[in-house]
C-alpha cells in the first residue's frame, strides 16, 4: 500500500456506507473537569472485527461502556444503524434525549462480557443462560433452553449445565459469561479485558471460544484487549488510542508491523518488553 492511502486510512475520515453499524459521531465523555474522550469519530462496520489497544486511562473502556447504555456521551452523538442509541426521535420529528424504553429496545442488539463474569450465582448454568432469552426476547422456557443448551456446547460446557457458578474455573465462568451474551444474537459483541481476572492458565480457552465466534458468525465486535497476539489473529481492524484521541488505525499488519506513530511505535516496543520479561521469569 502507498504511503498516500496509508496516511488517508490514519487520518480517518468515518463516511458512513451502507457497511456501517455503529458510527461514533464528535463524541466527547468528561468526568468533571477531566476530559477522558475527545471529539472521537470512530465507524464500525456490520460483522467487523475491532480491538481497541492503547495505554491504560486512554479510554477504551469508556468508548464500549457508552455503547453498552452504561455511560453517557457528555456530547455527541452514536448511531446504531438507521437510529441513534442516546437520542430518538419524537411525535414532532426532533432528536431529543432517549428514553428508557428506546434505551432498552437500542440495547437488546448490544452484547457484552465484563472482565469479571457478573453470573447470577443463585441460577444453574443453564438457568443463567436461559434468562433473558426469556424475560427479554419473551422466548417460551423450551425455545430458551434449546438455545442455551445449543450456546453453551458451542462454548464446551455442555457436561455442566445444571452446575452453579462456583462450582466452575474462572475460565469456564467467562465462557458462561460469553454464551449467555451471545445467546442473544446481538448485532455487536463488546469484550472488555475478559481475560485480564484469569489465571494464566486459563486465559488460551477463553480466547479460543471467542476466536471461534469470530470466524463463525458475522457479529461485529469490539475488543479491548491487552493480548496483541490475540489482536493480530483475529481483527481485521486495530485502533490505537492515547489520552481520549484515536492515534492511528489500520489493519494488524499495518500497526504491529509498520506503526507510524511515535507514540504506537513506543507503546508496542513497551509492551514487548513487557513480555518479554513475563516468558523470561516463567
Ligand atoms: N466513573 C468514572 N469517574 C471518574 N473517572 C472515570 C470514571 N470512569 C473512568 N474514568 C477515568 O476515565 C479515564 C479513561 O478510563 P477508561 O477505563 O476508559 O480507560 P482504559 O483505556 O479502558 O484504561 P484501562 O486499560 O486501565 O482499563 C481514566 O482516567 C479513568 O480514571
Amino acid at each position: 500500500m502507498g504511503v498516500m492511502e496509508r496516511d488517508l486510512y490514519i487520518v480517518n475520515p468515518v463516511q458512513e456506507t451502507a457497511e456501517t453499524l455503529v458510527r461514533y459521531e464528535d463524541v466527547s465523555k468528561s468526568y468533571g473537569d477531566v476530559k477522558v474522550l475527545k471529539n472521537l469519530n470512530l465507524n464500525i462496520n456490520k460483522g467487523e472485527k475491532v480491538a481497541l489497544i492503547g495505554p491504560s486511562g486512554s479510554g477504551k473502556t469508556t468508548i464500549i461502556r457508552m455503547l453498552m447504555t452504561l455511560e453517557k456521551p457528555t456530547s455527541g452523538f452514536i448511531k446504531f444503524e438507521d437510529e441513534y442509541l442516546w437520542h430518538m426521535v419524537n411525535k414532532k420529528g426532533r432528536l431529543v434525549e432517549a428514553d428508557e424504553k428506546h434505551l432498552r429496545k437500542m440495547r437488546t442488539n448490544i452484547g457484552m462480557v465484563f472482565q469479571h463474569f457478573n453470573l447470577f450465582p443463585h441460577m444453574t448454568i443453564l438457568r443463567n443462560v436461559m434468562e433473558a432469552p426469556v424475560r427479554v426476547l419473551g422466548l417460551t422456557k423450551e425455545e430458551a433452553k434449546e438455545r442455551a443448551i445449543e450456546m453453551l456446547s458451542k462454548v464446551g460446557l455442555k457436561d455442566h449445565l445444571d452446575k452453579y457458578p462456583e462450582q466452575l474455573s474462572g475460565g469456564q465462568k467467562q465462557r458462561v459469561a460469553i454464551a449467555r451474551a451471545v445467546v442473544m444474537q446481538p448485532k455487536v459483541m463488546l469484550f472488555d479485558e475478559v481475560t485480564s481476572a484469569l489465571d494464566p492458565e486459563l486465559v488460551g480457552e477463553v480466547l479460543e471460544v471467542i476466536r471461534e465466534l469470530a470466524i463463525e458468525t458475522d457479529m461485529a465486535m469490539i475488543l479491548v484487549t491487552h493480548e496483541m497476539d490475540f489482536a493480530k489473529e483475529i481483527a481485521d481492524r486495530v485502533v490505537f488510542l492515547h489520552d481520549g484521541k484515536i492515534e492511528e488505525e489500520g489493519t494488524p499488519k499495518e500497526i504491529f508491523e509498520n506503526p507510524q506513530s511515535k507514540r504506537l511505535q513506543t507503546f508496542l516496543s513497551r509492551f514487548l518488553r513487557h513480555e518479554q520479561q513475563i516468558r523470561l521469569s516463567e
